[in-house]
C-alpha cells in the first residue's frame, strides 16, 4: 500500500513513520520546504519520544520520503492545522481545504481519503465532500471519504497511535470499512464504524470532556484561595473517593486541542453549548489570576525568573500556551523578566544558572521533567529572594526555599 500524508508535524509525521515501519511506502508532505529538507536530512524538527529512532529507521530502509508536494498512492491521510477562527469560534478548515485541493489531481479511482484532523461537527460532509464531488467523484463508489480523528497524547504519540481505539466516521459504510483496512495495518486498538458527523462530535467532545474537567479544578483553586482552604489537598482527599477524579489546577489550558476544540462545538450551536462556553472562559481567566497572584508576592521593580514556557510539560510545542500570555501580562505590569526553557530553541532564553541570577521570584509555568529537582543550594546563593510560585505543584518542598502554590494562595496578602 502507498500513502500520502499530508502535514507533517505533531500528528503527520509519527502517522507515517508507523505506516512506513509497517512495510506500507509512504510520501510525507509538507508545504514547509524547511521541514521536508530536515527531514530528507534524517533530522526531525518536533520533540516526541522515539520519533527520531523511527523516522531514521523508515529513510534508511527505503520505505519513507518527505516532499514538498503529492503524488498518485492508494491512501490520503489530512493532517495539516485545524486552528480556530478567532471572529466566531468556528473551525477554520483552510489548511484542510487547501490539502483536499492540492491532492484531487493524483487521485484516482478507488484511492481513499481520511481526514484525521480535528474538526467542526458536520464539517466532512458539508464542506470537504463537495470538494472532491465537483471534480466528478462519486463518494462510496469512485472514490471512499472518511473522518478518522486523531486522539493521541503528546509524550506518549507512538505508543497510543498504536494502542489506543480509533473512530473510523466515513460517508458510507464502505467508506467506513475501507478507511478500518487502512488503519488495521499497525493499530492494536479497537476499531469502531460509524458516521463521519458522529466521529466528528466524540472527537470534539473528548476533548471538551477534559477542558470542562480542568476549569472545575481551576474553579476550586479560586474559591479556595478566597475561602482559606489548600485547593491540593481537597483535590488529592476527594478523590479517594471511588468515583471523583477531580484533574489539576494549573496556569491555564494550552495547546493545539483542549484550548480550541470546545469552541468548535460552541460555535455550532452557542444557545446550548453554555457550559462548554464557561468552561473555556474560566480556562482562559488563568493567566490574569497568576499574574494577580505574582503582584500579591513581589512588587514590579523586582526581577523574576520565568521557568517552561510550552503549553505543557516535556514538549516544545508553544501553541496557545498561558506560559506566552502570563509572560505578556507580566511585561504590561512592568515586570523585568528572564525566561528558561529547556525544551524550546530561543535566542532570548537564558540557562538556569542565568535566570535566576538577582530574580526575586521564580515562577514555574511548564511542569517539564526538569524542574522536579531543582537545585535549591545554587537558588539560595543566587537569588534576590528565594521564592517560588510553582502554578504546576511540581517542585520539592524546602525548607530554605519559601515555595507557593495553588495550596496555599490564601496566605498571600
Ligand atoms: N498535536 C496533537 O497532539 C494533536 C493534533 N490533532 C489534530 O491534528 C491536526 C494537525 O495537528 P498537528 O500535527 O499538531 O499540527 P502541526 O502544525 O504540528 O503540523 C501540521 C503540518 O501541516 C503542514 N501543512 C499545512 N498546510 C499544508 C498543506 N496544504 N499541505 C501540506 N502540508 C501542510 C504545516 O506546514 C505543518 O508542518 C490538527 O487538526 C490537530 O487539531 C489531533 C490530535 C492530537
Ligand atoms: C481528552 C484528551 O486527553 N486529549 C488529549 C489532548 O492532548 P493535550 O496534550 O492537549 O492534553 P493535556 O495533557 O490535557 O494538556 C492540555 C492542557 O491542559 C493542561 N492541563 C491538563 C491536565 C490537567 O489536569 N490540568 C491542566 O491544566 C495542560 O497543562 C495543557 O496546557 O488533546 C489531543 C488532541 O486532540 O490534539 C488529544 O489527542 C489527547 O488525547
Amino acid at each position: 500500500m502507498k500513502l500520502c500524508i499530508i502535514g507533517q508535524g505533531y500528528i503527520g509525521l509519527p502517522t507515517a513513520g508507523l505506516f512506513a515501519d509497517n512495510g506500507c511506502n509512504v510520501v510525507g508532505v509538507d508545504i514547509n520546504e524547511e521541514v521536508v529538507k530536515s527531514l530528507n536530512n534524517n533530522r526531525i524538527h518536533i520533540e516526541e519520544k522515539g520519533l527520531q529512532e523511527l523516522i531514521s529507521r523508515v529513510i534508511s530502509n527505503g520505505k519513507y520520503t518527505a516532499s514538498a508536494s503529492p503524488q498518485e498512492s492508494d491512501v490520503f491521510i489530512i493532517t495539516v492545522p485545524t486552528p480556530v477562527n478567532n471572529k466566531n469560534y468556528s473551525c477554520d478548515l483552510s489548511y484542510v481545504e487547501s490539502a483536499c485541493k492540492s491532492i484531487i489531481q493524483y487521485i484516482k479511482k478507488g484511492n481513499i481519503v481520511i481526514i484525521e484532523s480535528t474538526i467542526a461537527p458536520m464539517s466532512t460532509n458539508k464542506y470537504i465532500k463537495p470538494i472532491f464531488e465537483e471534480e466528478g467523484f462519486k463518494i462510496g463508489e469512485d472514490i471512499y471519504l472518511a473522518h478518522c480523528p486523531e486522539r493521541v497524547l503528546p509524550g506518549k504519540i507512538i505508543e497510543e497511535l498504536v494502542n489506543n481505539d480509533r473512530i473510523i466516521g466515513g460517508i458510507t459504510p464502505k467508506c467506513s470499512e475501507k478507511a478500518a483496512k487502512v488503519y488495521e495495518t499497525f493499530v492494536k486498538g479497537e476499531i469502531f464504524k460509524t458516521e463521519a458527523k458522529t466521529a466528528e462530535m466524540s472527537k470534539c467532545m473528548e476533548n471538551t470532556f477534559r477542558d470542562v474537567n480542568i476549569a472545575l479544578a481551576n474553579e476550586l483553586t479560586k474559591i479556595c484561595s478566597t475561602l482559606g482552604v489548600n485547593a491540593l489537598d481537597v483535590i488529592k482527599l476527594a478523590n479517594k473517593h471511588p468515583r471523583v477524579n477531580i484533574h489539576s489546577p494549573g496556569p491555564g489550558v494550552g495547546g493545539h486541542c483542549l484550548a480550541i476544540d470546545p469552541y468548535f462545538i460552541y460555535a455550532e450551536d452557542p444557545e446550548n453549548a453554555k457550559l462548554i462556553k464557561r468552561a473555556r472562559d474560566i480556562n482562559s481567566s488563568m493567566p490574569q489570576f497568576v499574574v494577580e497572584n505574582v503582584k500579591k508576592i513581589i512588587k514590579n521593580d523586582e526581577k523574576i525568573a520565568i521557568l517552561g514556557t510550552s503549553y505543557k510539560g516535556n514538549t516544545d510545542d508553544l501553541r496557545e500556551s498561558p506560559a506566552i500570555k502570563i509572560i505578556n501580562l507580566l511585561e504590561k505590569e512592568g515586570y523585568s523578566l528572564k525566561i528558561h526553557d529547556p525544551h524550546i530553541t530561543n535566542p532570548s532564553y537564558v540557562s538556569f544558572e542565568e535566570v535566576i541570577e538577582d530574580v526575586s521570584l521564580c515562577l514555574i509555568l511548564a511542569d517539564h521533567e526538569e524542574f522536579k529537582e531543582l537545585d535549591y543550594e545554587l537558588m539560595k546563593v543566587k537569588m534576590k529572594n528565594p521564592i517560588v510560585f510553582d502554578t504546576k505543584n511540581i517542585v520539592k518542598k524546602s525548607d530554605d526555599i519559601k515555595i507557593i502554590d495553588y495550596g496555599n494562595l490564601n496566605k498571600l496578602i
